[in-house]
């Protein structure tokens, strides 16, 4: 149980190797009559007198080690180091709550004291420009001793899940020290540490011979230079992309988390790539864009950015589906991303969930990562990741194209999210293990959007899953949009009559086959314009409701209108919270004759076996639960 009272109990650090017949020299220094006070010796009655050390051959003699419960020494508030708000170590008893008697150890080597750090008031320890620097080793990390330099121990990042917090002092026994645990939060703890660094304490005996005063600053002659850099603490491993493996670590003096890019094979990477990634990062400043702490280009390369905490949207989708309004947040959050970006005349080209990084879940944070592919100027590169490139990059090589294609990408990971999305590896099962998709991919993936379920959001993903760069809505407009679906309290809401019929008028034919119009108008919402002409009308929930009933009291008797009135209420409450992927059914048409998008570039010489009808999968054009809402908006269609 949590000793309120408590800060840290130090233990000799050697004491695995010796048992209770022999003292390990770190148990002497424990047990030295100077810690009288603070020693607590479970295993021996009371502290020894000045031990003398015992060689350590005299184990030898030892027949059986005894289980052994080491002493150890206990700093508490209750009985604090005084008025200056530390307790200190080293080598001079006047000076030194914590007394360790050796040559090589400073008069005032380090102190043991906190610090407010992120808000929080952290254990530390400070060496206090000893000699000869400290070390101190979480699970066997650390690096070399320091001088003048701070050590988060408690309250903080692994500084609390560290199984073992070793002080290692040069030519000296090391000392494992094991902060209390408190709640860095609770007023009794903020209060008991304001009280020990401010208030001069009455009761310490010891605060009489201390001489109050800052670090030690000489540096004896002769002696090594410790390091001063940082000292980042491996915690996790994150990930493993193509190109990188991701570590977390951890500053071990300012608590701050970063995530570290390395090439996989250190032996084996393209530099230029690196380069480019480094210095395209360099540029960017935004909220939904993962910073830049800090990089180098190596040998080998090293990026060092911000920690996001949840990993990427995939493993946070894994582990609790986004659901509907979550999906709009990142809609607009990276449609935000992409507006700058593209501003910049840059595109990101492999905009995927595993490259999408969750800063936090509740509220939904989200920001764009992983910028090796991403460029500036023209673009001509077949690149990305072939289930989410957009059909004009698979195309790559016949013509350049632009940052649109990036919207394609994130219509894609929206569609996922939402479920409307095709599995690739189930539907071509390798067949495009080596290659890009054809278009009977991209027809695929229009059909899925289109026949999922009408609400702003698909209506939205309608205007980004279009064939034609140039027809398709910019980040910019698609930013607008997802604000007002983000803001709006009927996020779930279905376009009104007013916007079913200005997307009829904004029609375009860049998506789907003309005699599809009738059945599902808003599959042919092509561009930007379009889109902005459906946004001028609200989409409101209690209008879904009203046309919802109004259908079911003019067609009471008929299943369709049942069904709408269902489908309405499921599209409209945070009560189904999930996007309902799209119902195959075997009797539809398919779109296999790519009638159409024959004019666009894409499907010219690239991989032909798509063409084959037969091997082309059905995909329905539309559902009966989507045609019965249809058909209930559609009286009051304009013809
Ligand atoms: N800043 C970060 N914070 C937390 N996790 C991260 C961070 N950066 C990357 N990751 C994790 O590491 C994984 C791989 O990172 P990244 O996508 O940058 O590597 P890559 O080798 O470039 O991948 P790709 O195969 O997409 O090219 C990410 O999917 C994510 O899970």
């Amino acid at each position: 149980m949590e000793d309120p009272d408590l800060i840290a109990r130090i233990y000799p650090g050697d004491s695995s190797n010796y048992d209770s017949n022999w003292l390990s020299p770190a148990e002497q220094i424990i047990r030295l009559a100077h810690h009288r006070e603070r020693c607590i010796s479970p295993g021996r009655s009371i502290p020894l007198p000045e031990p003398t050390p015992l060689p350590r051959n005299a184990r030898a003699a030892t027949e059986e080690r005894d289980a052994y419960d080491p002493p150890y020494l206990e700093f508490r508030f209750s009985n604090g180091p005084g008025a200056q708000g530390r307790f200190v170590a080293g080598r001079d008893a006047n000076q030194c709550h914590f007394l360790i008697p050796s040559p090589v150890v400073s008069s005032r080597h380090f102190a043991l004291t906190f610090k407010k750090i992120g808000g929080y008031y952290c254990l530390v320890i400070q060496d206090l420009n000893s000699t000869h620097g400290t070390r101190i080793i979480y699970d066997s990390e650390g690096g070399e001793p320091r001088r003048g330099f701070d050590w988060i121990i408690g309250g903080l990042g692994i500084a609390t899940k560290a199984r073992e917090i070793l002080i290692k002092l040069s030519g000296c026994p090391h000392f494992r020290i094991v902060p209390a645990q408190h709640d860095v939060t609770s007023p009794d703890y903020i209060a008991n540490v304001e009280r020990f660094l401010e208030k001069p304490a009455v009761t310490d005996d010891l605060v009489q011979n201390i001489h109050l005063g800052g670090r030690d600053t000489e540096l004896n002659t002769g002696a090594q230079t410790p390091l001063h850099e940082a000292i980042q603490i491996p915690y996790a491993h994150l990930g493993m992309g193509g190109f990188g493996a991701v570590t977390h670590y951890w500053n071990v003096s300012t608590g701050e988390e970063t995530a570290c890019k390395r090439p996989r094979d250190p032996n084996n990477y393209d530099e230029q790539d690196w380069r480019n990634e480094i210095a395209m990062m360099k540029k960017f400043s935004h909220p939904h864009i993962v910073s830049l702490v800090q990089a180098n280009n190596g040998p080998p390369p090293e990026i060092w950015l911000e920690y996001l905490p949840c990993g990427n949207l995939n493993d946070e989708h894994g582990k609790s589906p986004f659901d509907y309004d979550e999906c709009c947040v990142v809609l607009y959050q990276s449609a935000d991303a992409l507006e700058y970006l593209h501003k910049a005349a840059t595109a990101h080209r492999d905009i995927k969930p595993e490259n999408m990084l969750v800063a936090a879940r509740d509220p939904l944070k989200i920001k764009l990562g992983d910028f090796g592919l991403s460029k500036e100027g023209t673009l001509r590169t077949q690149c990305g990741t072939a289930d989410h490139a957009a059909p004009e990059v698979v195309n790559g090589g016949h013509a350049s194209y632009t940052t649109a294609a990036d919207i394609w990408s994130l219509g894609c990971v929206l569609a996922r999210l939402a479920g409307c999305f095709p599995d690739f590896g189930t539907v071509f099962r390798g067949r495009y293990r080596n290659s890009w998709p054809g278009a009977e991919w991209y027809n695929l993936v229009v059909d899925s959007v289109n026949n999922a379920g009408l609400n702003g959001l698909t209506c939205i993903l309608r205007s980004m899953l279009v064939l034609g760069p140039d027809e398709r809505a910019t980040a910019a407009e698609i930013k607008e949009a997802a604000r007002r679906l983000v803001e709006s309290p009927g996020r779930a809401a279905t376009p009104t009559q007013a916007s079913y019929a200005a997307a009829s008028q904004a029609s375009s034919t860049t998506s789907r086959l003309d005699n599809t119009f009738w059945m599902d108008p808003l599959n042919s919402i092509g561009g930007g314009s379009s889109l902005q002409t459906m946004l001028r009308h609200d989409l409101k929930s209690d209008e879904i409701s009203t046309t919802a009933s109004k259908a079911s009291s003019r067609n009471s008797e008929s299943q369709g209108a049942a069904i709408a009135v269902e489908n309405a209420q499921y599209e409209r409450g945070p009560a189904v919270p999930r996007l309902m992927p799209v119902p195959h059914h075997p009797a539809s048409a398919t779109y296999g004759e790519m009638a159409g998008v024959a004019n666009y570039p894409l499907f010219e010489g690239v991989d032909q076996e798509f063409v084959k009808d037969s091997e082309v999968p059905q995909v329905p054009l539309s559902d009966s639960r989507l045609a019965a809402v249809l058909q209930a908006f559609d009286e009051e269609r304009p013809t």
